[in-house]
């Protein structure tokens, strides 16, 4: 199982490349690494295996996180009112965002990262709802039209396939100020 250890942080050369397209039909091996992705987010979430193995909260990890230098990612957004039932889970390979709106979001308490150990104030402003494709892990081709916090997440992850951090989108001058039509969401 993935654990903290094996997610790389700030400072390793790895964080900053850009990661190399899947070719298709996936090995075995990294049909396993893409599910362990997943199952670390799922973990991450529960409160006994969290605690257990002390991983922290998440909602979505790139490949390049755990050194691993392939365009993969995994988002497991949950549903506030039902955990059973989370509000968009996947696992993408080749993610590629098609089209997107014109307005821009963000998150109003800022974005976290698990490979980054510090908190890095100011709004992420971001594309409000995007399309995209992507193929499964059964190497079938997938769209996807995703708004929200859904949306965010897959941009950050997408962001890691090519060694862009959240805060490299933060306005270094002033954090908090974002035009008047940035959406920003709580
Ligand atoms: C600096 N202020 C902040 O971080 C911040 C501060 C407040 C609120 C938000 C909303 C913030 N922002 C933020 N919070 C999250 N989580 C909230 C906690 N949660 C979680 C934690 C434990 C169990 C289950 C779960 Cl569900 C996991 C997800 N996640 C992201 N991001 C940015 S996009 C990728 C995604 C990610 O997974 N990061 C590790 N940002
Ligand atoms: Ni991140």
């Amino acid at each position: 199982m993935i654990t903290m250890d094996d997610i790389i942080r700030e400072g390793h050369p790895s964080l900053k490349k850009v990661a190399k397209e899947v070719m298709f039909p996936l090995t075995e091996e990294q049909k396993q690494k893409a599910e362990e992705m997943l199952q670390f987010l799922k973990n991450s979430q529960d409160a006994e295996i969290s605690e257990k193995y002390q991983l922290r909260g998440g909602v979505g990890l790139a490949a390049p996180q755990i050194d691993w230098l392939e365009r993969v990612i995994a988002v497991h957004v949950p549903n506030v009112e039902n955990p059973d039932e989370p509000l968009f889970s996947a696992v993408m390979m080749n993610p590629k965002i098609l089209s997107h709106s014109v307005e821009e979001t963000c998150l109003s308490e800022g974005e976290g990262c698990l490979s980054v150990d510090r908190e890095v104030p100011g709004y992420v402003v971001r594309h409000s709802r995007i399309s995209l494709e992507y193929t499964d892990l059964n190497g079938e081709t997938q769209k996807a039209r995703l708004r929200k916090y859904p949306a965010i997440v897959v941009q950050h992850e997408i962001d890691h396939l090519n060694g862009i951090m959240f805060y490299d989108h933060i306005n270094a001058k002033e954090p908090w100020k974002v035009a008047d039509d940035v959406n920003i969401m709580s």
